[in-house]
């Protein structure tokens, strides 16, 4: 059970400088649409879920706001900031950059800000990366592209050397853009600066297109490859009803959580079947899926098929899991797969087929952050800068139940976000496609 101390903030020491935004703040109140600084956000939002804790509110478990504060640590005329973006592309990561440079040069005063390139291998004189130089006329534009303006990659890097490139370019804050491998990467740098004594803030801004981060609402980007997935999905149905015995099937990203194929199923009614991680399936039998398929086409004439790359991964016999540069599984291809099986139970049923394959993975991580999503960064690092230059370290900023909090990065790591197959998100998804509760 979560509680107080897992959401506890470190800080590099008391803010003892006013801050630029000061006067902004003086008539500030907590209220639905802010919190004062000194106000906390409670974490559990139910009466059952507080009630169990049985300790007084004030004891509950709750998180500190985001948000600019009174006074600051650093002081902004003597401060160098360092950017990097890690892991696989997600919409609106040059968002997040041009964000935390414009609010660094035109709130704090902040003009010394570099961009480590390729990830954390940026920082490692073996790849001869050299720094980016950022400022507002450089980054005034970046958010028209998809992609990273710093590059990225994965793979193990060296904390030791990581922190000291930080000092030798003299850096006092680090902002991580990446996932759950970037933000375990940003606590191992953590860890050298704590134990080399070094004041130097670590503030992460979560990103992942599979949505794996738990305790924040989504992240961003991912109202953008959602909303691209459904155009492959409803191309996918197009397909299938104009040809006799039509199946679309398109294969979307999510490792290990389903959430891309659910909310891209929910937007369009064209989905019968969606297949995710988090919830097995039986192939064969009366009751499994291809059974279900092949009445569906015979009473319809097409179907349509929604499959997560990271479900049925139990049913890739020959596929040895092996692991990418940094360490996450590598998945079986279970479009292929399910291309062949489909194509063949229909066969053997004597069902006439014409099966399309869509696998837009890379196409919809790829394309720039929608105006939502383009906002929703812009928010995000503001929140970053805010917090940083209060001296929050070890932390990653989040939007959680429509408030910004700061989120220490043990927790953001702790779990995977998974889908629920017993939460509401499910039961809506099986609803809209009308297929069973499990195929077995
Ligand atoms: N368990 C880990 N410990 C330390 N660093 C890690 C760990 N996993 C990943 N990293 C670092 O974070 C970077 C990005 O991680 P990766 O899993 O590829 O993407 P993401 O951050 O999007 O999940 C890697 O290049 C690696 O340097
Ligand atoms: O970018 P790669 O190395 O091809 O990996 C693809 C994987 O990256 C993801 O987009 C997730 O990226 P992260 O690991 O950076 O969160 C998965 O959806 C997908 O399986
Ligand atoms: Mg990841």
């Amino acid at each position: 059970m979560i509680g107080h101390e897992d959401l506890t903030v470190r800080t590099l020491g008391p803010c003892r400088i006013d801050s630029p935004l000061a006067d902004r703040l003086a008539a500030r109140e907590t209220t639905q649409h802010s919190v004062v600084e000194d106000d906390r956000i409670l974490f559990d939002d139910t009466i059952s879920m507080a009630g169990v804790r049985g300790v007084p509110v004030e004891q509950l478990p709750s998180l500190e706001p985001g948000g600019p504060r009174q006074r600051i640590y650093f002081d902004p005329a003597k401060t160098r900031v360092g950017i990097v973006t890690c892991g696989g592309l997600c919409p609106g990561l040059n968002d997040v950059i041009r964000g935390l440079v414009l609010e660094l040069c035109r709130h704090y005063g902040v003009r010394r800000i570099v961009g480590f390139r390729n990830g954390y291998r940026g920082f490692i004189p073996h790849y001869g990366e050299d720094v980016v130089d950022l400022s507002p006329e450089v980054v005034q534009h970046i958010d028209d592209e998809g992609g990273t303006i710093l590059g990225t990659s994965r793979g193990m890097q060296d904390p030791e050397e990581i922190v000291d490139a930080l000092e030798r370019l003299a850096i006092n804050i680090l902002f991580v853009i990446g996932g759950d491998g970037s933000i375990r990467g940003a606590m191992e740098v953590v860890r050298v600066i704590g134990e080399r004594g070094l004041k130097i803030a670590v503030v992460g801004v979560p990103k992942t297109i599979d949505n794996d981060i738990p305790y924040i609402d989504q992240s961003f980007g991912f109202q953008t490859a959602m909303s691209e997935a459904t155009k492959s999905i409803h191309a996918a149905s197009v397909e299938a009803r104009s040809a006799p015995g039509g199946v679309g099937l398109v294969k979307l990203m999510g490792r290990h959580s389903g959430f891309i194929a659910c909310y891209s199923t929910l937007a369009k009614d064209d989905a019968d079947y969606v297949l995710i991680p988090e919830v097995p399936f039986a192939l064969h039998g009366e009751r499994g899926f291809l059974e279900h398929l092949r009445r569906r086409v015979e009473d319809r004439g097409h179907a349509v098929v929604v499959v997560a790359e990271g479900a049925g991964q139990e049913h890739i016999e020959e596929h040895e899991p092996g692991r990418d540069a940094s360490g996450n599984v590598r998945l079986g291809d279970i479009g292929r797969l399910l291309r062949r099986l489909i194509t063949e139970h229909l066969d053997d049923a004597k069902v006439e087929n014409n099966v399309r394959y869509f696998d837009p993975s890379y196409a919809i991580r790829s394309v720039p952050a929608n105006p939502y999503d383009s906002a929703y960064c812009l928010r995000l690092a503001h929140a970053a800068v805010h917090a940083a230059m209060a001296g929050r370290t070890e932390v990653i900023v989040a939007r959680r139940r429509r408030r910004f909090v700061h989120i220490p990065m043990a927790l953001a790591v702790s779990r995977r976000n998974h889908v629920d197959p017993l939460g509401d998100l499910w039961m809506s998804v099986l609803e809209a496609t009308g297929q069973p509760v499990r195929f077995e």
